[in-house]
């Protein structure tokens, strides 16, 4: 085999209920024995690549996958081969995960891995990984600030780790101080705060990143300098050039009818879907516009991470 040569492998992501994620060490005789990585394998020739997942997991822990998402795409240059990896995030199976060819068998918490060495390809995946299903967008603007921060403990209780401050309308010493009066509640409950702005306007601010809107986006030559960097957008091409930047995440949309882009035709959750399928995406993709908590399990059998919440985050 040659590096050239692109070979088709599937991994599966066990999520358990309680968070939990399954990590196998590869077993020797196969290269990189001993560093540790997602049950799967190479899909054979015809085969479909849910079917190699679901063959892959039957054959390496003795599981029958019941439920299962397609999420992120990584492509990787080993010594050895050249790989496409189409992760699936696998909810729900029959049977306890048994290791069947002498692996080793581990449950991860996301963000705190204690197992090592990884597989070279799957560092993105852990720090996607560690990225909540549900983030929620501020628009204090339109609501106002005191309505956002009545809702916001509940949301932090309920566990919201990712906040993006989306003030188009706002002067920069406006959304200043409402960053301030927002990261007095995210701060202490250990919710990442990112803010939509210009990069340059941050500096000294109690952030966590940057979420870049498309045209900020488009003009993007190089990952800002922020531990986490997002951005808006709108079709497969921008989702790649995010990933090119090595962006942690976007959003995607608008998904449904909403009330900031009233004139434009959503995409539907097929319209998603089809946009994800062709992007292979590799970076997580949150679903936007006109959603709301019950709409998590459509977003993700469309392939996205999970959903961006505005007005529905505040309701
Ligand atoms: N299963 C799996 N393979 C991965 C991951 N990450 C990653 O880079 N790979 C690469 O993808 C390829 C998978 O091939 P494999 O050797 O596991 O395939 P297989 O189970 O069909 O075994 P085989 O060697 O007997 O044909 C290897 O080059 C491996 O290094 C991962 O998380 N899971």
């Amino acid at each position: 085999m040659t590096s050239t040569q692109l070979v088709e492998v599937v991994a599966g992501v066990l999520v358990r209920p309680d968070g939990r994620f399954l990590l196998a060490s590869r077993p020797v005789g196969k290269v990189y024995a001993g560093y540790w990585e997602f049950p799967g394998g190479k899909i054979e020739p015809g085969e479909a690549p849910y079917a190699a997942l679901v063959r892959e997991l039957q054959e390496e822990l003795a599981i029958t996958v019941t439920a299962a998402t397609p999420w992120l795409v990584q492509q990787f240059v080993y010594p050895h081969a050249h790989v496409r990896l189409r992760f699936y995030r696998v909810s729900a199976w029959q049977g306890e995960p048994q290791a069947q060819e002498g692996q080793q068998l581990n449950w991860q918490t996301p963000g705190q891995l204690d197992v090592a060495p990884m597989l070279p390809a799957n560092t993105p995946i852990l720090r996607a990984l560690s990225l909540p299903a549900i983030t929620a967008l501020t628009c204090a603007g339109e609501l106002g600030e005191d309505a956002v921060l009545a809702a916001l403990p509940a949301r932090l209780a309920a566990g919201l780790s990712l906040l993006i401050v989306r003030e188009p309308d706002y002067a920069r010493d406006q959304l200043a101080s409402w960053v301030a009066r927002l990261a007095e509640l995210t701060r202490p409950a250990g919710c990442r705060l990112l803010v939509n702005a210009e990069p340059d306007w941050l500096a000294g601010w109690p952030v966590d990143g940057v979420h870049l809107n498309s045209a900020r986006l488009a003009a993007c030559r190089q990952r800002p300098d922020f531990a986490w960097v997002g951005a808006s957008a709108h079709r497969p091409e921008e989702l790649q050039h995010a990933a090119e930047l090595g962006l942690d995440y976007a959003l995607l949309g608008h998904v449904l009818p909403t009330a900031s882009h009233p004139d434009a035709p959503p995409l539907g959750w097929q319209g998603l879907a089809c946009q994800l399928a062709s992007a292979g995406p590799r970076l997580p993709v949150y679903a936007l516009g006109g959603l709301g908590d019950a709409d998590l399990p459509a977003a993700c059998e469309a392939g996205a991470h999970g959903v961006a919440l505005m007005r529905g985050a505040w309701a």
